[in-house]
This record gives structure tokens, sequence and C-alpha cells, in this order.
């Protein structure tokens, strides 16, 4: 069980301790070409929970997923300051691999974007660069992380056949079983049902309840019913600020600022 929260800066800002917590977002900004699009946030995020990110369109909730897998890395106009730290380190310092990063956090985006290749070279993809691993290694990670997904029942009959060939959630699936085969540590999810119809929407949102007893999970939602449904905490911000950060029960139900129940209750768009 994780310990209630302690050590709040603000009764409107939850804040994890150094054991509770695998990522610290510290007085952190971003600009593009100058212009603002971050400003000063500070925010933990615990460890095997759902945390959502919510706000108005352009609030900076997509800026702030990519800077965690620093995805802003070849965007020149892009430039920042303060810290991130994932378990600890510093994940702009010069010594980090990039590319181990984001193995370890790994990132869905909102539009599924399966490989153009079979299903099951697909969730090899990422495990074809460890290359001492045994055919019977990576055929046992890929149905471990295909039933992760929720997607194993559905395709182990067809493993060979096109990624192409599945329903746009499937795909979504598949490529939440691509991101799990190489065990990350935390899974950023930008929108990932956003494009899919309500019974696959529902799926996803089961298997990112489901996927939290094995690692920690960010999502970015315009949806405040899904936000409500599957996240821990939530933290809301406008204007490149965190306003208000606490449990998703407190923070739907009896918000502490009028800005956080204007934007819930549709009052702010
Ligand atoms: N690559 C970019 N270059 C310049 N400005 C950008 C870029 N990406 C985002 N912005 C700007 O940064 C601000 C934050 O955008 P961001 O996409 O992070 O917001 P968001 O909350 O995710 O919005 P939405 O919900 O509409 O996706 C906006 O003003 C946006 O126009």
């Amino acid at each position: 069980m994780l310990a209630p929260p302690h050590a709040l800066n603000a009764a409107y800002l939850t804040h994890f301790s150094a054991e509770q917590s695998c990522l610290n977002i510290e007085h952190f900004s971003l600009a593009y070409a100058g212009k603002t699009a971050l400003r000063e946030l500070t925010l933990s995020v615990p460890r095997h929970r759902v945390t959502a990110f919510i706000g108005p369109s352009g609030c900076g909730k997509s800026t702030l997923l990519r800077a965690i897998n620093r995805l802003h890395d070849l965007n020149e106009s892009a430039t920042h300051s303060g810290r991130i730290a994932f378990e600890g380190e510093d994940i702009y310092a010069d010594d980090m691999h990039v590319s181990e990063l984001r193995r370890r956090i790994g990132m869905v985006f909102q539009t599924p974007n399966p490989f153009p290749m079979s299903i099951y070279e697909n969730v090899a993809f990422g495990l074809r660069l460890q290359k001492r691993m045994s055919k019977r290694k990576r055929d046992d990670i890929i149905e471990w992380a295909l039933t992760s997904a929720a997607l194993w029942d559905e395709v182990k009959d067809r493993l060979h056949k096109s990624a192409w060939q599945l329903s746009g959630g499937q795909q979504q699936r598949l490529v939440i079983a691509r991101t799990l085969a190489v065990q990350p540590d935390i899974l950023l999810l930008d929108e990932p049902a956003s494009a899919l119809d309500p019974i696959s929407t529902l799926k996803i949102e089961e298997l990112i309840r489901n996927l939290k007893s094995q690692l920690t999970l960010i999502l970015v939602t315009h949806n405040m019913q899904q936000a409500a449904r599957v996240s821990d905490y939530t933290a809301f911000l406008h204007d490149g600020k965190l306003i208000e950060y606490g449990p998703t029960d407190q923070v739907f139900t009896n918000p502490h600022l009028q800005r956080t129940e204007d934007y819930i209750t549709g009052r702010m768009i």
C-alpha cells in the first residue's frame, strides 16, 4: 500500500516523498521560440498509480508529457529550465542515455501507430535490439506483453498477419503491448483513446487500471469522465501552470479552488 501523501506545500498541491514517487518535476519551465508553454511546474508522480493531467486546450499537458520523454530534443526552438528527475536522476543530464530513458519511460500517442509489419514483429521490435535473447524467451515476452495489453486472445492465431489488419482499438492495444515488451517503469499516454469508439475506449480504460500493478501511468485526457474513472491522482493545469493536484476523488468532488471547479463542471473550456 502506498502511504498517504505528506508534506503538502499547499493544501491543493499534493506532494509525494522521494520513496513514494518515481518522477520529480522541479520548477520546470519550457518555452517554444521564447513563448512560455510551461511555467515553474513542481510535481511528483507516485509509483504504481495512474496520474491524470487535465486542463483546457493549450494549457501544456502534451508539452509536459513530451518533456518527460525528452521528445523536445530535436526541436531547436524549445528551451527549458528547472529539473525533471526520474528515480532521482536528472533526465536532462549530459550523461543521460536517452534511448535507455525512452525504454524505461514509454509513450503512447493519440493515433495508433503500429509499424508496417506483422503483429509479432511489432511487439518484437524493441526486443530485437537485445541480440542475445533466444527465440523462446522472445516468444514468451511477446505473449506476456500481448496478454498484459488484453490482446493475446484476439491475435494469438494470426500473429504473423499485418498489424494494419487490426481495428483501431486493437492497434492501440498492440502499440501498448509493443511499449510494454521492453518493460518500462512508466507509461505516458497522450489521449490514448480519443481516436477510438466507445467500446474500444472502455477496453483501454480497463487496461490502464489493470496495468498499474506493473508500472506507473501518466494519462493526458480531455475526457473528464475518463480521468475520474481511471486515475488515482489528478493534476489540473492552466496556462502552463499547475493549479491543483490531489487525489482524483477529491479534485472531482470537492476541489479546493474555484478555477478547478469551473473547469471540471464545464464552466471553463
Ligand atoms: N511544437 C510547438 N511549437 C510551438 N508551439 C507549440 C508547440 N507545441 C505546442 N505549442 C504551444 O504550446 C502551448 C501548449 O501546447 P500543448 O500542446 O502542450 O497543450 P495541450 O494542453 O496538450 O493542448 P491540447 O489539449 O489541445 O492538446 C500552446 O500554446 C501550443 O500552441
